[in-house]
């Protein structure tokens, strides 16, 4: 992110959605900087990427102080230039663009190296405002629904006749087998 970075609204960026110019919209995350000193370096946190690590130049290494910084505004990246060459395909990018595409960033697990990458195509910041309901990202999806939840009452009877079933068995031979020991 650069100190002239500008706010972008999501009516602009929604023009940007094809294979010429494709802009995506993801959320900063909380990244480890590492800083030579608090005083000297701390201002410039607030203009940093995203993934961009700076790199520890105090001699010695534990000079320098690590700093979790979370940024949580929605960022704006031109991917036109990197649509072809992105791992996943230039679809996926493409159907990414015109809403927050975070949660579908997120979910694939991109790598500390993708996330470095993106300091490339950073382009601006989105006015949050601007982002109407329909196009904000969702929240992550709850835990998964057990699929098999409205039959646990016969799975709890079947399991019920599994232990019943042996046993009337059992019951019914030993009657027989006195009742027919009665009768000699
Ligand atoms: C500026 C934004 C992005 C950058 C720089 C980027 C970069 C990368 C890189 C470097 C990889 C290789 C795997 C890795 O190192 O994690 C990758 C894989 C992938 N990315 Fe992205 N990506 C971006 C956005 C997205 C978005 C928004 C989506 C989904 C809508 C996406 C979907 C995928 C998929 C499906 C793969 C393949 C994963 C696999 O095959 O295991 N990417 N991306």
């Amino acid at each position: 992110m650069s100190s002239d970075s500008k706010v972008i609204l999501f009516e602009d960026l929604a023009k940007h959605n094809d294979k010429n110019d494709c802009w995506l919209l993801i959320n900063g995350k909380c990244v480890i900087f590492h800083v030579i000193s608090l005083s000297d370096e701390v201002k410039d946190l607030s203009v940093k990427l995203p993934g961009s690590l700076i790199e520890c130049l105090a001699t010695p290494p534990s000079a320098c102080s690590p700093i979790i910084s979370c940024i949580k505004t929605s960022l704006v990246y031109d991917v036109t230039s990197f649509l072809d060459d992105h791992p996943g395909g230039d679809e996926v990018l493409l159907t990414a663009a015109e809403k927050d595409a975070t949660n579908e960033f997120e979910d694939v697990g991109h790598s500390d190296s993708a996330r470095e990458m993106m300091g490339k195509y950073y382009i601006g910041e989105i006015d949050a405002s601007s982002i109407p309901k329909e196009h904000a990202d969702r929240p992550p999806s709850a835990a998964p629904r057990v699929v098999n939840e409205p039959n646990s009452g016969s799975d709890f009877i079947i399991k019920i006749l599994q232990f019943v079933v042996p046993l009337l068995i059992l019951g019914v031979a030993f009657a027989l087998r006195s009742f027919t020991k009665k009768e000699e």
